[in-house]
């Protein structure tokens, strides 16, 4: 049994459905990559996984534990194994990078606060930040804001790390720091599900690509399947759509 499986997910806004039959197993160490164009559902998916909206239909396995989004028990589990990374930091600004990082395992998980610390000293090593611990959120850059989101989310524990567009409110020569930690990740066999732009990020870290499309997903594959053959018009479409945007920006 895969490490996360998810089961007939369904979403609904009022009377617009935006997910619907949503089937995706992602194995330990693996890292998926979700495409698809504006309005898709992406994003969406995070949100369910992360509890943060409830789904229509469905259910979800997250590290062998099942969840039918029918109890706060429900919910619990899911906080406790998943974690997200948006595109907007959402740091709390009244606090220090080394308590931004330590609040929730602290105040949230009930962890002694001395373990806590020394965790998060190391998750901020990891991401470059040593030497900026006692620095408020308006002090930094948006990559160093960046990065301190994810040794939060890191300080979790979770079972799998969900990432909603990280590098999109960031000037372009801030997004290879944020970029090299989720390499980093990767490799260290981080199992991830993430929401990105950047194509060819998600071509070299991804172990696997679903492209969405009208809240479906028709199309799973390896990077090398999707993005040079296609099964789908809809995905031909669109990858062929990114690759001459950007030959257009690079004009
Ligand atoms: N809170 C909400 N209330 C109503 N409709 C919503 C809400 N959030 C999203 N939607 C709608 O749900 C659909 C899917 O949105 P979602 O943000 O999941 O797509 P996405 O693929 O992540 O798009 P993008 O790439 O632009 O972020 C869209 O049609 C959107 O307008």
């Amino acid at each position: 049994m895969s490490y996360v499986v998810i089961n007939g997910l369904a979403c609904a806004y009022g009377t617009v459905k935006v997910l619907e039959g949503i089937d995706l197993s992602i194995e330990k160490g693996e890292v998926v990559s979700l495409i698809g164009s504006s309005g898709s559902g992406k994003s969406t998916l995070l949100r369910v996984l992360m509890g943060l909206t409830p789904p229509s239909a469905g259910a979800v396995r997250i590290g062998g534990v099942d969840v039918n989004y029918r109890s706060k028990e429900d919910l619990r589990t899911l906080r406790d194994r998943t974690a997200i990374v948006f595109q907007q930091y959402n740091l709390f600004q009244n606090m220090d990078v080394l308590r931004n990082v330590m609040v929730t395992p602290v105040k949230i998980k009930k962890r002694p606060a001395k373990e806590v610390e020394a965790e998060a000293r190391a998750l901020l090593e990891k991401v470059g930040l040593a030497g900026r611990i006692h620095a408020y959120p308006d002090e930094l850059s948006g990559g160093q804001q960046q990065r301190v989101a994810i040794a939060r989310a890191l300080a979790l524990h979770p079972a799998i790390l969900l990432l909603d567009e990280v590098t999109s409110a960031l000037d372009p020569e801030l997004v290879t720091e944020v970029l090299d930690i989720i390499r980093t990740l990767a490799r260290e066999g981080m199992t991830m599900l993430i929401v990105s732009h950047e194509m060819s990020f998600v071509r070299e870290v991804s172990s696997r690509v679903a492209m969405m499309d009208q809240g479906r997903i028709i199309e799973t594959g390896t990077p090398q399947q999707i993005f040079a053959q296609p099964r789908t018009d809809r995905t031909r479409d669109f990858v062929g759509k990114i690759l001459h945007q950007r030959l257009k920006e690079a004009v």
